[in-house]
């Protein structure tokens, strides 16, 4: 079947009128397109006709696509030979020099030089033959889209004839290079699967949109960073290990990598910018080997809609976000699930500081706000000054003290076996990762306060406010926050222990702080600059007064209530306002309660007052055996309020603090005591003018008590202040 090489013949297109076509279409012979230029090409090639080669008369039946060149000629555009008929003779196209398209696929051609008679070619198949000459034929100069693919070329030749060139394929030929497509401006859609490239070179500034490079021997993505219009990259079946050089490829949306050798999850970083990329495929690389490999890559690419030929769906999302970085929230969430899981694994005991009402959680007050805001300080200095109220909560840390701490103290120093070994054994309620340091909340410090009658005050990063949000504990929190910035850095940078880059991470946290006050009001019970710390410290006790209701007692003592009218409503009053920022709060977080709880709720409420009062079983007794009362208040005998107020009071009610319902604690306690009153009176009698000594204390606290109530008789307990933080008494 070759074709003798000779030069292209001129075209003369016929100057007769073509006839007319016959209704319902026309026998292409019919139809007179351009003559032969010459009577016999096959005699002047001297061959003689082999089967399965069409002579030129044969080229007719398989023309269509009817049009017309003038208002009097008509020509056929299309010419598709297939089924392994082959046009004969080098000239055999000559007749048809106004051919668009023209397919001869699986046709055994060696040659494609008669492409040369067609200038007017836009399309060209000529797929699936035996071309060993890459584009030898007269460049047709509007020539878009060429299919040379299943030939046998091997080497690639300057395409610069060829700028309208739009669409090339050139699969399973034997190509080891990519060479002379660098004027072919127009050239979007280039396909060189399955040769022998070894190079992503030679692609230079293309208006590439869409490239093929699949089952070669890349080892490297190379120069391809100047293709700004690619879109789609085949780079399936290399030898490739890493996804450099396609982090500047913007229009990028679907990569295939199947069957590569990628094995690090981190290259997925390389495409990390890549702001378009929605489809992904990395099958059959050892990176699928990697463990959390898929979460992995979705985290890295986020923008990923399919991978590995899957959908990437909504929950892997999220699950790779939780992952990798968790949102505040689910990194608390996950911090109160495992102590929790650890503390129930753990055998159950009723410890002091469970709820001491039923219906009042135990009071406890944190400190926040970012380090060194001087939180620990105000904390030791609370407890010194109420001392009859509270009891510092000593937590743990791994890291190790910085000079003057004492251990026990400022914090229990705990290497990090022990501190995972506490975690293992259910002892935190929360924990947080400071820098590389561990610091945990242990139910211990708590009880260690509880078991004192005190409350327990604590201080701790918002991390652990959110955790500590979580459990069933119910705290007051106020916030320190610096508000000079500046003053705040310079007090950092003065206790020389922190990095130039740790300072700068705690003042940048500040505005952590400041935003989640902002955007969830009441987040926070208080918030109090801490610029100045003495002036820190008188708002602060300020605020410890309120809650606890002294300067009302106070007020009390001076002008007594007139009646017991009086002084039930000024009690009613004191008790709304204390309730009416909690249960707001409140209101919106607990969900409702169920008819079978509130019933169980009530039977347990009765035991508790049975077992208290010596009415129940001595299992029951047992239980309760330890001190009601954790805030202290001044107890008395049940007055109408709080008969209503026990009638009224139920879980969606109730405040959000302990310390904030200092007569909820009162009724809570008298609860406790809804029987014959115990030895040593729980109260005075409502109708009497207050007592002149109403503000509480330890001691008075202790008196009130029965004696005979375990832990009535404790004293409370302060932690030495150490060296250095030791503050002097306001
Ligand atoms: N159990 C805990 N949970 C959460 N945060 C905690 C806990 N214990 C301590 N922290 C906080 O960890 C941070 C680092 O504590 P560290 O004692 O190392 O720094 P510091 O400079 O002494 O801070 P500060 O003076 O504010 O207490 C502090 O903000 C501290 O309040």
């Amino acid at each position: 079947m070759s074709v003798s090489e000779c030069a292209p013949q001129p075209v003369v297109t016929d100057p007769r009128p073509a006839p007319e076509l016959p209704a319902g279409g026309a026998r292409p012979q019919d139809v007179v397109v351009a003559p032969p230029t010459s009577g016999g090409e096959d005699e002047e090639d001297g061959k003689i006709k082999e089967e399965g080669e069409l002579g030129e008369d044969e080229i007719g039946d398989h023309l269509s696509d009817l049009g017309t060149v003038t208002a009097a000629e008509h020509v056929y555009r299309s010419l598709s030979i297939t089924q392994g008929l082959s046009p004969r003779g080098k000239s055999a196209l000559c007749s048809y020099i106004y051919l668009q398209n023209l397919e001869v696929p699986f046709s055994k051609i060696k040659d494609l030089s008669c492409v040369s008679f067609v200038p007017h070619l836009i399309t060209l198949d000529a797929s699936h033959n035996d071309i060993t000459n890459f584009f030898g034929f007269q460049p047709p100069r509007n020539l878009e889209e060429v299919n040379l693919s299943h030939n046998h070329m091997s080497e690639m030749k300057d395409l610069s004839a060829y700028p309208s060139l739009r669409r090339l394929n050139l699969d399973y030929n034997n190509f080891r290079e990519i060479r002379g497509l660098q004027r072919c401006v127009s050239l979007t859609h280039l396909s060189l699967a399955h040769n022998r490239l070894y190079s992503t070179r030679g692609l230079n500034s293309l208006p590439l949109r869409d490239v093929s490079l699949k089952a070669n021997q890349i080892q490297r993505v190379e120069n391809m960073d100047c293709l700004r219009a690619l879109q789609t990259l085949d780079l399936s079946y290399n030898r490739i290990q890493s996804l450099s050089g396609l982090q500047n490829l913007d229009y990028l949306g679907v990569i295939n990598l199947e069957g590569n050798l990628v094995r690090e999850i981190k290259e997925a970083c390389h495409l990390h910018d890549l702001p378009l990329l929605r489809v992904l495929n990395l099958q059959e690389n050892p990176v699928q080997d990697q463990p959390d490999y898929r979460l992995a890559v979705t985290f890295f690419l986020q923008r990923l809609t399919t991978l590995d030929q899957k959908e990437v769906t909504v929950e892997e999302k999220v699950s790779a976000m939780n992952k990798f970085d968790p949102p505040a929230e689910v990194v608390a969430a996950k911090d109160h699930m495992v102590h929790l899981m650890y503390h129930l694994m753990q055998p159950q005991v009723l410890l002091n500081s469970t709820l001491p009402g039923l219906d009042t959680p135990y009071p406890m007050l944190v400190l926040t706000g970012p380090q060194a805001c001087g939180k620990r300080e105000l904390a030791h200095k609370l407890c010194q000054h109420f001392a009859d109220f509270f009891a510092y909560g000593t937590c743990h840390t791994t890291r190790s003290p910085y000079f003057g701490e004492v251990d026990g103290c400022d914090y229990h120093f705990a290497s990090e076996e022990e501190f995972q070994r506490m975690t293992r054994m259910g002892k935190f309620i929360e924990t947080i990762q400071y820098r590389e340091h561990h610091y945990g909340l242990s139910w211990d410090a708590i009880e260690a306060a509880a078991q004192d009658g005190l409350a327990c005050c604590v201080h701790m990063e918002l991390e652990g406010v959110r955790s500590l949000k979580m459990s069933r504990l119910e705290p007051r929190y106020v916030l320190l926050v610096p508000t000079d910035l500046e003053a705040y850095a310079c007090r950092l940078r003065q206790r020389g222990l922190y990095s130039h880059a740790q300072v700068q991470t705690a003042v940048a946290r500040v505005a952590l702080y400041v935003t989640v006050n902002r955007r969830q009001p009441g987040y926070f019970d208080n918030v109090i600059p801490c610029d100045d710390l003495r002036e820190a410290y008188t708002m602060l006790s300020q605020v410890v007064r309120d809650y606890l209701g002294l300067d009302e007692q106070m007020a009390g003592k001076s002008t007594p209530a007139t009646s017991a009218g009086d002084s039930l409503a000024a009690e009613k009053e004191r008790d709304r306002d204390n309730r009416v920022f909690g249960n707001k709060v409140e209101a919106r977080m607990v969900p409702q309660t169920t008819s079978t709880e509130t019933a169980a709720l009530q039977r347990r409420r009765q035991l508790a007052r049975e077992a208290v009062a010596g009415q129940s079983a001595a299992a029951y007794t047992q239980l309760f055996s330890r001190s009601p009362v954790t805030a202290p208040g001044g107890a008395r005998a049940v007055s109408p309020y709080q008969q209503e107020h026990r009638e009224n009071s139920s879980p969606e009610s109730r405040p959000s603090s302990g310390l904030s319902t200092l007569s909820l604690a009162r009724a809570s306690l008298e609860d406790m005591y809804d029987g014959p009153e115990p030895p040593g009176g729980l109260g005075q009698d409502p109708e009497q003018p207050a007592d002149p000594t109403t503000t509480p204390d330890r001691s008075q606290l202790a008196s009130r008590g029965s004696s005979s109530r375990p832990g009535a008789d404790a004293k409370p307990i302060l932690p030495p202040i150490p060296s250095g933080r030791r503050t002097s008494e306001p």
